[in-house]
C-alpha cells in the first residue's frame, strides 16, 4: 500500500469526523437555542404587563418592549452564526477538499500543510483546518507554480516555497486518488472534471481553475475589466467564480442586491442560476438587457441599433446649452385631471433661471413641484367632496388604504383619514415627478439633435443627462457576452450605473447581431467614462473536442488561430451533410432527431426565427420541443431552437441545421454566426445544408 495514500486517508478520515462532529453540535445548539428562545420569550410575555394607564407606566411598558426584542435579536443573532457553521459543514461533508499545498514560509521553519475547500472551516481552537478557496494563501495552489511562488494578503506580497502541490479525488470520507501536480495540462482532476456529462444546469469550477481564468478572478479591484475569450473558454464560469470571489473579499460590507450581472437571454438565466447558491453565496441582481430597459421605461427594440455612441456624445454636449421652450412641458394628471399644469410647471423652471438644466435643476423643480402638491392635498383635507369620497369606498378598500373600516367621528377624524387617503390616492401623480413625466423628452431630444425621431436608447440617454436618473449603489456590473451590445448601448449602462466597477466578457467572434461594438469601441465607451480599462485573454476550450475547436477556430483570423488550444480528449471528427433535395434534407433530419442518443442533449441549432418555423413545418410531428424563451433547458433528449437563444449556452450535440450558403453567405458576420452555432457543441457536430453548404466552411 502507497504510504502517502495511508497517510491522507487517515487525515480526510479525521477531517470528516471533525465536519460529522461541528454539523451535530449545530444542530444541537440550534435545536438548543430556538427551545430557550421560546421559553425566555414566552416567560417574558407572560411577566409583561400591558400598563398604559400613564405615561410612567407606558414608558416602562415600551422598555419591557425593548429588552423582549434585544433577547430575541440575541437569539436571532446566534441561531445565524450556527445555521451559517452548519451550511458549511454540510456542504464540506460532500468533500471535504479538493487540494493540499505544502509550504515552506523560511528555511528551516517546518513545512505547513494546507488543505482548500470550496468552504473555509475552523476548529474549536479558531484554527483553520480547511481553507477557503478564496483565502489569499490559496493563490499559490492556482498560480500552478511549484518551488518559489508568492502571494498577496492585505496588501503584502508573501514569499514561499511551494514544495507540494497535491490534488484529491475524493467522495465524502473517501480518497479516491490523489495526485501530486506541476502543469496545467496534465491537471488530471481537470480532466475528469472535463470527462464528465454536461448538465442541464452549469456547474462551478472552483476545484479546477486554471492559471489564466485565476487571473481574472483575483484580478484587482479596477473601474473596468476587459476579458476577451475563445467560445468555451470558461468566461462566464469565470464571471461567476469572481462573484463569489468578491463576496468574500468583501464580506462585511458588499450585498448582493448592489452586484448586477446583465446576462443574453432568459434561458441562460436559468442555465447559471444555481452556480452561486452552490457555493453557498446569494445570486446578484440578474437582468437581461431587455428587461433592465423595461425597468427603465424604455422598450429595447431593434431600433437600438441605429443610435449611435456619437448621438449620445451629441445628446451630452447639447445639454450643456439647453434651454426649455414654452412647449417642452406637459401638465401632470391623474385619469382626465391636470394636477399641476403645464404653466405652473413653466412659473417653477423660471424661478431657477440662473441654474443650466441638468440634474441639478430637475431635483430643485421636483422640490418645488411636490411642494405644490402637498399644499394642494392639504387644501383638500377638509374638502366635504374628499369626505363623501372616503365614506364611499368599498370595506375592502378602505381596509387597504387605511388597514381597517373607517367610522370618522369629528373634523379632526376627517382630516387626518383624509392626508392619507389622498397620499395614496396621489401617488401616481409624485411618482410622475420623479420620474419626469413632466417633461417632453421626445420633443426636447428631436429639437438637440435636430431629427425626427429619437430612439429608445437615446430618450433613456437624455433622461438621465437631464435628470441624473442613475443607480448609486451598484458596485459591480458583470456584463456577459458584452461583443453583443452597441456602443450606445453600452455607454447607457456606464452612465446608469455611475459608480460601478465593471466586468466585461465577451468574444468578437461571437458578435452575431451587426452595428454591435467592437472591442475596440468598448474599449473607448469604458475609457471614457471608467478612465481605464485592464484587459486579460482567455485562449483554452475546455468545452470543445479538439476537432470541434479546429472547426469552430478555423473561422476565426488566422493569426489568433495559432493562440488556441483545446484540453479535451480527442473525439468524433464533425460531419458536414449538404442535400441536395428537400426530401433527402428531411429525412436526414428525422433521423438524427430519431436516433440521438438518449443521454445527453442534442440541439438543433436554426439562424433565426423564420428558419425555426420552417423546420417546424418540415419536420412535422417528429419536430422535438422548441426552446422558447422563458425556458429551461431539459436534462436530455433533442430541442430545437435559434441562434439568438442558444448564446452562453453547451450542448453534447450540436446540428447546424441551415448552413446552406444563402443563408451563410461569405461575408464576417456570417462567420461569427456559424462559428457561436458550432461552438456551442462539447462532443459531436453536425452541419447541414439543404442546397449548396456555406463557402465558409469549405
Ligand atoms: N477550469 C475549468 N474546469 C472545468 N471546467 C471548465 C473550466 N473552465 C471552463 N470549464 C467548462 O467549460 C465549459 C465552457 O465554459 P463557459 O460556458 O464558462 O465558457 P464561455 O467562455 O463563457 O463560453 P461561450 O463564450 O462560448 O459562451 C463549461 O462547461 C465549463 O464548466
Amino acid at each position: 500500500m502507497d504510504p502517502i495514500f495511508e497517510e491522507e486517508q487517515q487525515h480526510l478520515t479525521e477531517t470528516y469526523g471533525q465536519l460529522v462532529g461541528i454539523r451535530d453540535e449545530m444542530l444541537a445548539k440550534m435545536e438548543a437555542n430556538s427551545r430557550d428562545a421560546a421559553k425566555t420569550i414566552g416567560d417574558m410575555r407572560d411577566e409583561l404587563a400591558l400598563d398604559f394607564a400613564s405615561d410612567d407606566m407606558t414608558m416602562e411598558t415600551l422598555a419591557d418592549y425593548e429588552s423582549m426584542n434585544r433577547i430575541i435579536d440575541s437569539y436571532n443573532f446566534s441561531s445565524t452564526i450556527n445555521a451559517e457553521r452548519l451550511r458549511r459543514a454540510v456542504q464540506l461533508l460532500e468533500q471535504p477538499y479538493f487540494a493540499k499545498v505544502s509550504l515552506q514560509f523560511r528555511p528551516g521553519e517546518p513545512v505547513k500543510d494546507i488543505y482548500l475547500g470550496v468552504a473555509g472551516m475552523t476548529n474549536d481552537e479558531r484554527r483553520h483546518f480547511i481553507v477557503d478557496w478564496r483565502s489569499p494563501v490559496a493563490e499559490v495552489y492556482y498560480n500552478q507554480e511549484n518551488g518559489r511562488t508568492s502571494y498577496k494578503a492585505n496588501g503584502r506580497t508573501i514569499q514561499v516555497d511551494l514544495l507540494c502541490r497535491r490534488q484529491f479525488d475524493i467522495n465524502r470520507d473517501k480518497l479516491n486518488a490523489y495526485f501530486d501536480t506541476t502543469v496545467a495540462i496534465e491537471d488530471p482532476l481537470l480532466m475528469s472534471a472535463l470527462s464528465k456529462q454536461r448538465s442541464d444546469k452549469m456547474q462551478a469550477i472552483t476545484t479546477t481553475i486554471q492559471k489564466e481564468q485565476n487571473q481574472v478572478i483575483r484580478h484587482d479591484d479596477v473601474p473596468a475589466l476587459l476579458v476577451g475569450g475563445i467560445a468555451g473558454s470558461g468566461k462566464t464560469s469565470v464571471l461567476l467564480q469572481r462573484i463569489a470571489y468578491l463576496f468574500y473579499q468583501e464580506r462585511e460590507n458588499l450585498n448582493p442586491d448592489d452586484v448586477f450581472l446583465i446576462t443574453p437571454n432568459p434561458v441562460f438565466q436559468k442555465y447559471i442560476d444555481n452556480v452561486l447558491p452552490d457555493m453557498g453565496e446569494r445570486n446578484p441582481q440578474t437582468r437581461t438587457y431587455a428587461q433592465l430597459m423595461d425597468f427603465l421605461g424604455v422598450q429595447a427594440s431593434g431600433q437600438d441599433a441605429h443610435a449611435t455612441a456619437e448621438s449620445l456624445k451629441a445628446i451630452d454636449a447639447a445639454v450643456v446649452n439647453l434651454k426649455l421652450d414654452q412647449e417642452d412641458f406637459r401638465d401632470i394628471r391623474l385619469g382626465d385631471q391636470s394636477v399641476i399644469s403645464a404653466n405652473q410647471i413653466r412659473s417653477a423652471i423660471n424661478k431657477h433661471k440662473r441654474i443650466p438644466a441638468g440634474p441639478r435643476l430637475f431635483a430643485l423643480v421636483c422640490e418645488d413641484l411636490n411642494e405644490r402638491l402637498e399644499n394642494r392635498l392639504a387644501s383638500l383635507c377638509t374638502s366635504e367632496a374628499v369626505h363623501g369620497e372616503m365614506l364611499n369606498l368599498s370595506v375592502e378598500e378602505q381596509s387597504q388604504i387605511f388597514g381597517m373600516q373607517i367610522h370618522p367621528q369629528d373634523e379632526d377624524d376627517f382630516r387626518e383619514y383624509a392626508q392619507t387617503y389622498l397620499q395614496v390616492k396621489y401617488a401616481p401623480a409624485f411618482d410622475a415627478i420623479e420620474n419626469a413625466e413632466w417633461l417632453r423628452l421626445n420633443r426636447i431630444g428631436m429639437r438637440l439633435l435636430g431629427t425626427q425621431d429619437l430612439s429608445p436608447i437615446e430618450w433613456l440617454h437624455l433622461k438621465m443627462a437631464v435628470t441624473g436618473l442613475s443607480n448609486r449603489h451598484a458596485r459591480f456590473v458583470m456584463v456577459d457576452e458584452v461583443q453583443d451590445y452597441t456602443a450606445a448601448q453600452l455607454m447607457v449602462l456606464a452612465r446608469y450605473f455611475k459608480n460601478a466597477h465593471f466586468l466585461l466578457l465577451g468574444d468578437e467572434n461571437q458578435a452575431i447581431r451587426p452595428g454591435t461594438a467592437s472591442f475596440d469601441e468598448v474599449r473607448e465607451v469604458f475609457r471614457l467614462t471608467r478612465g481605464q480599462v485592464d484587459e486579460c485573454r482567455l485562449m483554452t476550450s475546455y468545452r470543445s473536442t479538439p476537432e470541434i475547436t479546429e472547426l469552430f477556430c478555423s473561422l476565426m483570423d488566422s493569426q489568433e488561430q495559432v493562440q488556441v488550444r483545446s484540453v479535451q480528449r480527442e473525439g468524433t471528427p464533425p460531419r458536414l451533410v449538404e442535400c441536395a433535395e428537400e426530401a433527402e434534407y428531411v429525412a436526414e433530419l428525422k433521423g438524427i432527431v430519431a436516433n440521438a442518443p438518449s443521454e445527453g442533449l442534442t440541439a438543433i441549432i436554426v439562424s433565426g426565427h423564420r428558419q425555426e418555423k420552417r423546420l417546424e413545418q418540415l419536420l412535422g410531428d417528429e419536430c422535438p420541443q422548441v426552446m422558447r424563451h422563458e425556458a429551461q433547458l431539459p436534462e436530455h433528449g433533442v430541442i430545437l431552437l435559434d441562434l439568438p437563444l442558444a448564446k452562453g449556452l453547451e450542448f453534447d450535440r450540436v446540428v447546424v441545421a441551415d448552413a446552406s450558403a444563402a443563408i451563410y453567405p461569405e461575408n464576417q458576420l456570417s462567420r461569427r454566426r456559424l462559428y457561436t452555432a458550432i461552438s456551442r457543441a462539447t462532443k459531436q457536430v453536425t452541419v447541414m445544408s439543404l442546397g449548396p453548404m456555406t463557402p465558409l466552411l469549405k
